[in-house]
This record gives C-alpha cells, structure tokens and sequence, in this order.
C-alpha cells in the first residue's frame, strides 16, 4: 500500500510510505494504522485510488453513496483491486467521516478512445448489455507522465504522439494522441495486454477450458492461474520481481533467461503496434517499478527499432537517474524516463474538486 500526504495548492510532499507484501486478512488494520499515523496532520481531502470505474467515471469524483455502490458493482471487472479500493474508501470515511472523499479512477483516462480501440470482436450486445469492452488501466500514471513529457519536449500536449509504457508490477503501454488515451494494452480486466510480474496478460482463451481440465479446477480457479501464478513468475518459476529473474539469468537459469527474453519481446512487439497504431511517435516514456529502474529492459524494448527514428543512447540510459531523455540529440523519437507520480495527480485532482 502507498500513500502521500501533499499541501496543496503548493504541491509539498509531507509524508509518503510504501507498505508492502500485505496480506489480505492485514489490510484494514494497516489502513486504521496509515491514518492514525497522520492525526497530527490538519487533513481536509483524502484521495483514494479505484482501479475500476467503467463507462460511468470519465474523471475523479467526490465519493458519495452512489459512486460507492458503482465501485462495488464493478468489483467483477477488477476483482484483485476494486474491492481493497472499497475497503480504503469506507475505513477513512469511518475515521474521518467530516472530510470530502475523492474517487480518482485508472480507469478513466482511456474513456477518450475510439470504439475501434476499445470494442472486442464479440456479438455487439454484449458491450450495450453487459459493458464487456476494454477499459484500460494506470490512468493516473499514463496522464502523469504524458504531462511531464509535454514539459520536457517543450511542445503542448495536443501537438504529440505518445508511446507511454507503465512497467511495474502490473504493465500497460498506451497510445496517446492530442493529449488523450487513443489505445492501451490493458482490457476489460487488468490481466489482458502484456505479460506481468505474476499476470499471463492475452493469452489464447482456448487454453483456458484445457487449464481446468488439467488442475481439475473451475473457471475462476483458472483466472487465478492466469493473475497470480504466471507472468515472470510462472515462466521463471522464481520470482515475481524482475530483480530476482535477471540475477538468475546472469547466473544461467534457462527458465529465467526464457521468461527476461518473453517479458521484453512482447514489450516491445506492442511498442510497434502503437507505432502503426499512431502512424509513428514523437516520444517513448518508460515509467514505473521497471520502467523507471531498468536500463536493460529500456535497451531491449528500443532495440531495432532505429528504422522508426527511435535512437537511444546506450550511454545515458545506462547512468541516468530521475526524469531524463534517453535518446541520442538528434534522435528524431525523444525516449523518456519519467518517473511517475499517480499521488500527485489524485491530489491536484481532490484540490479541484474540493476547492473550485
Ligand atoms: N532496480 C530495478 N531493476 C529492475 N526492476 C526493478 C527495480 N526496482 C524495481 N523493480 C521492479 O519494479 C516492480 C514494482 O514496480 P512498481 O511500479 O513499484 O509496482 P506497483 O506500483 O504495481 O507495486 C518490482 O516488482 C520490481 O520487479
Ligand atoms: C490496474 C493495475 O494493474 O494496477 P497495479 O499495476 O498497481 O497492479
Ligand atoms: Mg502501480
């Protein structure tokens, strides 16, 4: 669990953690803890991020009873996230019951694309009746540093065509035209797109019917498979954290070498979907976990695609730190790191909504 406590409108960080491996049973005892934690502070919004908001969420909302019962309707499509989301949501508003509540959805972002992008070739009642679509997912992320890379190239964000690949535990890439979501790797669950940390990402839904066969499992207990026992994980049989895979591949483990190898490939092959799917980039950003931190993935993604102007220095991108450009001077594709800050976001956003 992440938090940061942010004065606005200056923008002054005060407090931040990173709680990690929670489990299930713990979550409502370190959300009470988080919070009473910051008593000491005068707190007057609480932002809480919600994967899932579906068609009914195009941007952050304040959180009434009404948008708690669409968080939890939606809790199907985001099984893993929105029901935590809920929970973050109704112990703050228990602990502070007199303070606005804000709802700032991953989801919403990616409300801009086309139907082209966001429809599945599937009979078309199944969208109008039952909202099966892609939805897409980092949001907050994919805004932030498509903000931050507007900034960095000097150019207004209406003018670029934008490839931003959000590589941490969960991974999406996203197209992004005139400053809007045009397509993006996730889908109507956080699981499609690209392989994960511990997520299969698209796989041929065929498979699917035979993996219950083979584990003598049902329906959901193959989606489990496919969220928490693949990815990274699976395929190394090591690790979920990208850290650990690439230490035993240098060490020489073929499933972890097989499973770097598979991670980047597909990274890369959706890069060139975007690039078709954008008719070329003026920018590249890698943020997140990985994005942020690995040199070798960023070197793998880029490679041999020189032919669509990207260029990237081997050099800088091996000993930057921070938000920097990666690419050659003259590289006529700027490729970024930026390191993203989706709080930051959902605090501007809460300002908003509760000051303006
Ligand atoms: N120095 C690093 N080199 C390679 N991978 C890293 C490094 N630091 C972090 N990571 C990867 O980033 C992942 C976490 O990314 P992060 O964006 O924090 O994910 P999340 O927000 O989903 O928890 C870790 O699982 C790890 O694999
Ligand atoms: C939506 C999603 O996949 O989020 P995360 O990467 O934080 O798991
Ligand atoms: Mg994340």
């Amino acid at each position: 669990m992440k938090y940061k406590l942010y004065e606005m409108p200056s923008k002054t960080l005060i407090a931040h953690d990173y709680l990690e491996q929670i489990q299930r049973d713990q979550y409502e005892d370190t959300i009470r803890g988080v919070f009473e934690s910051l008593k000491q502070y005068s707190i007057d919004i609480v932002s809480h991020r919600v994967v899932h908001g579906g068609e009914a969420f195009k941007q952050s909302v304040i959180v009434n009873d009404q948008v708690k019962e669409e968080i939890r309707n939606l809790s199907r499509f985001a099984p893993l996230h929105n029901p935590i989301n809920l929970t973050g949501i109704e112990v703050a508003q228990s602990l502070f019951p007199d303070l606005i509540h804000v709802a700032v959805f991953d989801t919403a972002f990616h409300q801009t694309m086309p139907p082209s992008s966001y429809l599945y070739a599937l009979p078309y009642e199944y969208y109008e009746q039952y909202g099966i679509r892609k939805y897409g997912f980092h949001g907050t992320s994919h805004r932030y540093v498509m903000g931050r890379a507007a900034e960095m190239m000097g150019r207004p964000k209406e003018q670029l065509r934008l490839i931003s690949c959000h590589i941490g535990s969960g991974v999406s890439i996203t197209a992004i035209r005139n400053g809007e979501s045009y397509d993006t790797s996730m889908g109507m669950t956080p699981l499609a797109g690209l392989s994960m940390g511990t997520r299969s990402g698209n796989i041929d839904p065929g498979i699917i019917p035979y993996i219950e066969e083979i584990e003598k499992t049902d329906t959901a207990g193959a989606i489990k498979i496919l969220n928490n026992k693949s990815g990274l994980m699976g395929v190394s049989g090591v690790s979920n954290d990208l850290r650990d895979v690439m230490k035993k591949a240098e060490e020489g483990h073929l499933r972890s070498k097989l499973a770097l190898e598979l991670f980047t490939t597909i990274l890369h092959k959706h890069v060139g979907l975007y690039l078709a799917r954008l008719n070329g980039v003026d920018g590249i950003i890698f943020t997140a976990g990985v994005g942020e931190n690995s040199a070798a993935v960023r070197e793998l993604v880029c490679s041999g695609l020189e032919f669509a102007g990207v260029n990237l220095d081997r050099e800088v991108n091996r000993t930057s730190k921070g938000e920097t450009f990666i690419s050659t001077k003259y590289s006529p594709v700027k490729v970024m790191v930026i390191p993203t800050n989706e709080e930051l976001v959902m605090a501007m956003d809460a300002f908003e909504l509760g000051y303006n």
